[in-house]
């Protein structure tokens, strides 16, 4: 595995160390009952249901208060759980609040007959408000203390179009420094997740506009914008800005639908894949006209676009993911395995999350929500920017720099020539220029072999770089040839300069592992430039290429300047 491999590695498991140590410390955190004192719901609660268009009501009690459906099956309507509790009289001078996790609906709270909050809308200006918990301070004037008083609550839940009611479990009560506190971390838990995506999306734009040919930066970065303003759509930030509350969530499920299409572009255009048009037209159709639909469609059918995405993603796009994997690692495309397994990660968490949603997983592993936590998330960013960064890092140093000597190839070191002549010129030094071409090396290539040939090739340039200073340049010209160019005092101070590299190439044999050491010679041909005359790198390169083909037929294993 190349050095970059496992240093991503490295890096890969020291941040799912990371995750798992945040994901315990989020469960625990999530969970209040953990650190402050809860006041007990009754675990009994009664649930009526009254349907739009029937007149009647029907009751059931609840063991354990759960969704609508756990009683009453396709029901569309009125809601209303009712339970009662009781307050000691330690907590008269506390500030307490309810806190109801994720509700499908639009609710309305009452604490003894008054009305303590709501959240959405009922008919007929309904506003769903999906996306969020809610949490409703209990006045203490209307809070009834002591243990033999009991205190009634009551949940109206407008279930509309899917099921829905207390399906996150059980409201708890607690004192209201405590749920801000919660509500504070998780929030700025999602704004870091939001800043995170963003400053991603803006490191994937300035590659994009580095390497415009590689896409994938492209459709990563704009991922990493729509995932940002996706997460958005559930702050309590979105909740309160006064937005209707249909329009945000109608934002959150077309974010969904460009999602989804924008993670099939960036994973065909990293694994190199030419998708057949029969499978990417009609699917990015689909998607498309998804992602209208669901600005336009009404809101009762908004379920059904979402639960055929879903059905999309589970049977079609994920095993077609789980191909493109299989295929990359057979055919060993760089970063195949590890690229596979942080998005299997990124898949099985979205997996996870569609039946979370769709409430088909039983509810101890429900507990598990810490899977799709923005922490885990932004882990997996990370590591796929890194990736990212990586391979084009790689492609960077390819075009920049010879594989098997590390110099600089050929056409980068004119650049940085050209740069250099530039500079020199301004403030009138002089410059040496010279081409090393190894002698007879087609001959030790011959009678060896090439992996000892190009061990030669790797010694000399090392000791030649070893005997230039930091800033000057190497460069590997062609086969056996080097150039070399660095700024000296005047043309006698250039001679020492080529003499001193000329012997630490040759006064030391290469070792060539148990056979015996060889000795290499070496033609040197330089130039100085006339500190007061400008001439380009082309100019010099060819001067400096006639010496040596002149000094190699009259004297090989010289310095000719
Ligand atoms: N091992 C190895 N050989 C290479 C590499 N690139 C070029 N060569 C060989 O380097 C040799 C260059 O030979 P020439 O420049 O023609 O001549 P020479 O044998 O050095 O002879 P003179 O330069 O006239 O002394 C050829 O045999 C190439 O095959 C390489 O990356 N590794």
């Amino acid at each position: 595995m190349p050095l970059g491999g496992r240093v991503i590695n490295h890096i890969l498991f020291t941040l799912f160390l990371y995750i798992f140590s945040l994901l315990c410390a989020d469960t625990l955190s999530a969970n209040p009952l953990s650190t402050t004192q809860t006041i007990e719901l009754k675990e009994y609660w009664t649930l009526c249901i009254q349907h739009t268009e029937a007149r009647n009501v029907e009751c059931k009690t609840q063991e354990s208060v759960g969704a609508i459906e756990q009683s009453f099956e396709d029901f569309d309507g009125i809601a209303i759980y009712r339970t009662d509790f009781t307050v000691d009289k330690s907590y008269q001078n506390i500030p307490l609040t309810l806190y109801i996790p994720h509700l499908r609906d639009a609710d309305e709270v009452f604490l003894n007959g008054y009305l303590i909050g709501q959240s959405g809308q009922f008919p007929p200006n309904f506003e769903k408000a999906t996306l969020y918990s809610r949490s409703y301070p209990l006045p203490n004037s209307r809070l009834h203390f002591g243990s033999d008083t009991y205190n009634e609550l009551v949940i109206r839940v407008y279930n509309h179009a899917r099921q829905g009611g207390l399906s996150s479990g059980a409201p708890i009560i607690q004192s209201s420094q405590t749920i801000t506190d919660q509500q504070v971390a998780s929030e700025g838990l999602l704004m870091l997740y939001v800043g995170v995506m963003l400053i991603i999306a803006a490191v994937q734009g300035f590659y994009f506009a580095a390497q415009p040919q590689s896409r994938d930066h492209l459709y990563f970065g704009l991922f990493c914008v729509a995932e940002a303003i996706y997460i958005l759509t559930y702050s309590h930030f979105a909740f309160a800005s006064g937005l209707n509350l249909n329009i945000i969530f109608r934002a959150n499920i077309v974010l969904f639908g460009l999602l989804t299409m924008l993670f099939f572009m960036f994973m065909t255009s990293f694994f190199k894949r030419r998708t057949s048009n029969w499978f990417k037209i009609p699917l990015l159709s689909f998607l498309l006209a998804y992602c209208v639909a669901s600005i336009f469609i009404d809101i009762d059918l908004i379920y059904h676009l979402v639960h055929l995405l879903q059905a999309l993603s589970v049977f079609v796009l994920i095993p077609f993911y789980l191909y493109l994997f299989y295929n990359a690692i057979r055919d060993k495309l760089p970063y195949a395995k590890l690229m596979a397994s942080t998005l299997a990660a990124f898949i099985i968490a979205v997996f996870f999350d569609i039946l979370v949603d769709l409430q088909i997983l039983p509810t101890f592993i429900n507990e598990l929500e810490g899977l799709i936590s923005p922490v885990f998330l932004v882990a997996i960013f990370i590591v796929l920017t890194l990736i990212l960064i990586h391979k084009h890092w790689l492609y960077y140093r390819n075009a920049t720099y010879d594989y098997l000597t590390n110099c600089l190839r050929r056409s980068a070191f004119i650049e940085r020539l050209d740069e250099e002549l530039h500079r020199i010129h301004r403030s009138e030094n002089t410059l040496v220029l010279a081409l090393l071409d190894l002698d007879h090396f087609k001959q030790i290539n011959d009678q060896y072999n090439h992996i000892v040939g190009d061990n030669i090739l790797r010694a000399v340039a090392t000791r030649t770089s070893d005997a230039l200073r930091d800033f000057d340049l190497l460069g590997r010209y062609g086969g056996d040839e080097f150039i070399i160019a660095a700024q000296v005092s005047n043309e006698q101070d250039a001679s020492q300069l080529l003499k001193r590299i000329h012997i630490s190439i040759t006064e030391k044999p290469v070792m060539n592992g148990d056979k015996k050491p060889l000795y290499v010679t070496v033609t040197i041909g330089g130039v100085t430039t006339d500190p007061k005359t400008p001439s380009s790198a082309e100019e010099l390169i060819e001067k400096a290429d006639d010496i040596l083909v002149k000094g190699k037929i009259k004297q090989k294993g010289r310095v000719h300047i």
